[in-house]
């Protein structure tokens, strides 16, 4: 019986054996390994690996004893497992460089993408990982090229081992987060913006997912789920839309530069009956995704979950987009299942094509408005719904629990109002088609919502109805109303797909010199695929009315959220969070080219998930923008920042900061060979590190000399009529910050023109209580510098405000990811925060909208 003996000499040797004979090792320095019995291919180079951990614990056992049990104790501890075992019995690694030795020829890459599956197919809760270092937590599985390593190989047993090395110990999970990983899915990663992903570097997996690392503190997005601080799941957040506290202040102002301003004061007091603000950590998601009828974004990547939903699908009516759009908010996210419903959906298209309607579309049937008053609003040529006998009854019952879950209250207006005036620009206005008529899905090449259902119901209607109208929306509250058209929240009817339906008089927009306005917002909304960003699915017109179908968002906006905070500010930590997602939108959107120039706290809507979405686009302006390479500045120039970058924090944000979990296999190996390779290399780049190239895509050809934006957040040089360009947004990026930690704005005065002369005039202060951190003041005050050239991002736009020292720790690439600040208490169905008196007679008003779009008396837009 072969038996493998160690000896305590320098050369350790494998000699025999005392177990069921599995190699005859040949002696000699060299240590040569002779395969005699015609094992598993696995057993085999299990044996090997036995006998290199042997051979390199030998070395350690000399002199003292003792210190090779210490090293056989930590390397026992280490063990990874046999191929297909679930027991931590198998081969032992003890050193790196014996399994250097062990594994060369191997295929990192594959190795990491198995690594990776093998994660993701484990409970999480046992998703721990050993401390055997880097090299462990990425080398778990490896696919050891058989020949190349040397092993000689029985023929027809192929040529390939799988082997697996797994963390035996169960760790706390949430210790282990910055190890762990997060997979993308590969149509889902596409809508990480490049400025997201400049830190995590994302690779693919054998299925082609692309995979990212994991930091602590964060959660899967698209599970909704996230782990507190022990460990244990909570479920996300969700948030009571509030549209009530609009501060809404219509001004209007026509060619000659005077404006008229219709002032909505706005109050500051809360309904005292609101309820304070408490923590939704919890099942705030299963309540909400019970109550609320829209769309949840896709969920879990559950293998049974999914074959489930997949029965469900081909079983279902094909025509009854309900249950898709059911299906998909109950967490339906696997590419295989789109294209599933697509089938079905064409199906269902086909057939109720064949039949000629006869078969129940409801699609505009179960519609607020008759038939006979969308006949109105339904564009030229398109196909008038057919009566439908049976309304949708479970549609009806959303809508109605969505009714009674309108909550009562009072809650404050704003006073700051966008002012409109382009008579003056010089923008470049990039316009697609101004053509006020026909109806279109703008569905084309937006990678981060290609996979939502809303799509394909919309794709849906205009197959069987040529085109899409008023008369297919069921209006279910008014949200609110701007400046130039009223927002809705409407349902795809038959569909339990809701969305916010902008409704603009084109009259009235003709009237107002507003038409630029509007086409400027949809030309905008048309192009924006970004998570923070709203989206746009569909555009039509009328002779008489322009609308836009929209992403909506239920959370109402963070003027009325910051209200409901104790002491009307946020909390520092809450307020960068915010600020920063702004950013990352704003940083998007200078990359198009387009310069928003309306960043306030109304205009910031919060979605069911806490994260943020920035509306209201018509003051935009639009520019060509130059994508320039700028090379940094040398490292000793800003050495304060480049050594600062490289922490040891695993969620440091700043690019030369190389987190050693976070390296790519397949590029760097060798960094990843041993954790104390990888310590020096962290060490040796915080003196060698050249500057990397930046990327700065601002707008700054942009010009305007229009005096647009909002009082308490008008930049100095709008003011002036100096001309302005993408540099207004940073000073509104400022304004906005201060605003969330104060909860005031810092130049607000009396009135319009007090504020407009502090804007120019005085300097910038900030009040004792609260007290704010330094590092945020230093950002306000580089924002808010007045002469726009000197001003914090003015050169290179928000790759130079995301290095601010604010921002330190925060992870930029997955902050999507992240779990959003502590929202108040959502009312049932998470659609409204406390209504106002208005907001309740708009309850009543939405029947009467209808009514009197039915009648086509004065439809009450603005
Ligand atoms: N996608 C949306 N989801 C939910 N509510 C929305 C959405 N878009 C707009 N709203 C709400 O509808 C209201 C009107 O929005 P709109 O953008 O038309 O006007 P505004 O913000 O006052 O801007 P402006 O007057 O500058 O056009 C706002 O209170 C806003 O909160």
């Amino acid at each position: 019986m072969a038996s493998a003996v160690m000896k305590p000499s320098v050369t350790c040797e494998i000699v025999e054996s005392t177990k069921e004979p599995v190699f005859e090792v040949g002696s000699g320095s060299h240590g040569v390994t002779k395969l005699v019995h015609n094992y598993s291919i696995e057993d085999n180079i299990n044996q090997l690996f036995e006998a290199i951990d042997i051979r390199s614990l030998s070395r350690n056992i000399g002199p003292s004893h003792q210190m090779g049990r210490d090293t056989l104790q930590r390397n026992l501890s280490k063990r990874p497992i046999r191929v297909g075992s679930s027991q931590a019995t198998g081969i032992g690694i003890s050193e790196p460089l014996s399994l250097k030795q062990a594994l060369r020829g191997l295929c990192i890459s594959q190795a990491s993408e198995m690594a990776a599956m093998k994660r993701l197919a484990r409970p999480s809760g046992l998703s721990g990982i050993s401390e055997a270092g880097t090299i462990k937590r990425l080398y778990r599985a490896v696919v050891v090229e058989a020949n190349v390593s040397g092993i000689p190989l029985s023929e027809g047993k192929g040529n390939f081992v799988e082997f697996s090395l797994v963390p035996e110990k169960n760790v706390n999970l949430y210790e282990k987060m910055p190890e762990t990983e997060i997979l993308v899915d590969s149509n889902s990663s596409a809508a990480l913006p490049e400025a997201m992903l400049e830190n995590a570097e994302p690779r693919k997996n054998i299925a082609g997912n692309e995979i990212f690392p994991l930091p602590t503190n964060i959660r899967s997005k698209t599970s909704g789920i996230e782990l507190d601080k022990n460990g244990s799941l909570n479920f996300g957040h969700s948030l009571s839309s509030t549209q009530a506290g609009k501060r809404v202040l219509e001004v209007d102002k026509d060619v000659s530069a005077s404006f008229k301003i219709k002032n909505k004061p706005r109050t500051s007091e809360l309904n005292p009956s609101f309820s304070p603000i408490c923590s939704v950590t919890g099942s705030k998601l299963g309540k909400s995704a019970n109550h609320s009828p829209h769309l949840l974004k896709p969920a879990f990547r559950n293998k049974n979950f999914i074959k489930k939903s997949v029965k469900q699908v081909s079983s279902c009516s094909s025509s009854n987009f309900s249950e898709l759009c059911k299906m998909r908010s109950d967490g339906v996210s696997d590419p295989s299942m789109t294209s599933k419903f697509d089938c079905e959906i064409q199906n269902s298209s086909q057939k109720s094509e064949k039949k000629e309607s006869k078969t129940c579309s409801s699609l505009s049937t179960s519609s607020n408005l008759s038939s006979e008053a969308t006949s109105n609003v339904l564009e030229s040529g398109a196909t008038k719904p057919k009566e439908c006998s049976s309304s949708d009854s479970r549609a009806k019952a959303a809508v109605t629990e969505r009714s009674r879950s309108r909550e009562k209250g009072k809650i404050s207006q704003s006073s700051k109002s966008s002012i409109g005036d382009h008579s003056s620009t010089s923008t470049t206005s990039i316009s697609e088609d101004s053509s006020l008529s026909g109806s279109s899905c703008c569905s084309g090449n937006r990678p981060h919502m290609s996979k939502d259902l809303r799509w394909e119901a919309i794709r849906c209607v205009q197959r069987q109805h040529g085109s899409l109208s008023l008369g297919h929306f069921k209006l279910v509250k008014r949200l609110g109303c701007g400046d130039i058209g009223t927002v809705y929240l409407a349902e795809l009817s038959n569909t339990h797909c809701l969305f916010a339906l902008k409704v603009m008089d084109n009259e009235f927009l003709a009237s107002r010199k507003k038409l630029t306005r509007a086409q400027t917002e949809r030309e905008v909304l048309q192009i924006l695929d970004h998570p923070f960003l709203p989206t746009l699915y569909a555009h039509f017109a009328t002779e008489k009315l322009s609308c836009l179908v929209m992403e909506y968002c239920p959370g109402g906006d963070l003027h009325v959220l910051r209200q409901m905070q104790s002491g009307r500010y946020f909390s520092e930590q809450a307020a960068r969070f915010y600020v920063a997602e702004v950013l990352l939108a704003l940083e998007y959107l200078h990359m198009l080219g387009v310069v928003y120039r309306d960043l306030k706290p109304e205009n910031i809507l919060v979605r069911e998930d806490g994260h943020i979405m920035v509306s209201d686009f018509d003051l935009s302006l639009r520019s060509a923008v130059n994508p320039t390479v700028l090379k940094s500045s040398s490292p000793i120039a800003e050495p304060e920042k480049k050594i600062s970058s490289l922490c040891s924090e695993s969620s440091c944000i700043h690019p030369f900061c190389l987190q050693p979990s976070w390296q790519v296999p397949c590029f760097t190996p060798k960094v990843l060979s041993a954790a104390s390779k990888t310590r020096k290399l962290k060490a040796d780049l915080a003196v060698q590190v050249s500057p990397l190239p930046q990327l700065v895509a601002e707008p700054t050809s942009a010009r305007s000399n229009s005096f647009v934006g909002t009082h308490e957040y008008l930049a100095p040089e709008i003011i002036k009529g100096d001309g302005h360009g993408s540099a207004v947004d940073w000073w509104t990026f400022g304004i906005f910050l201060y605003e969330l930690l104060y909860g005031t704005t810092p130049f607000k005065g009396s009135g319009n023109d007090d504020t407009l002369s502090n804007v120019v005039s005085r300097s910038l202060r900030f009040p004792e209580s609260p007290i704010v951190s330094f590092h945020a003041r230093d950002l306000i005050r580089g924002l808010l510098v007045k002469d726009p050239e000197n001003r914090l991002g003015s050169v290179k736009g928000a790759a130079e405000i995301k290095q601010h020292a604010f921002f330190d720790g925060l992870n930029w690439a997955l902050i999507r990811c992240a779990i959003p600040p502590e929202l108040p208490k959502l009312c049932d169905g998470g659609l409204a925060a406390p209504a106002t008196a208005s907001q309740k007679k708009d309850g009543i008003r939405c029947s009467k909208d209808n009514k009197a779009i039915e009648e086509n008396v004065e439809f009450e837009l603005f």
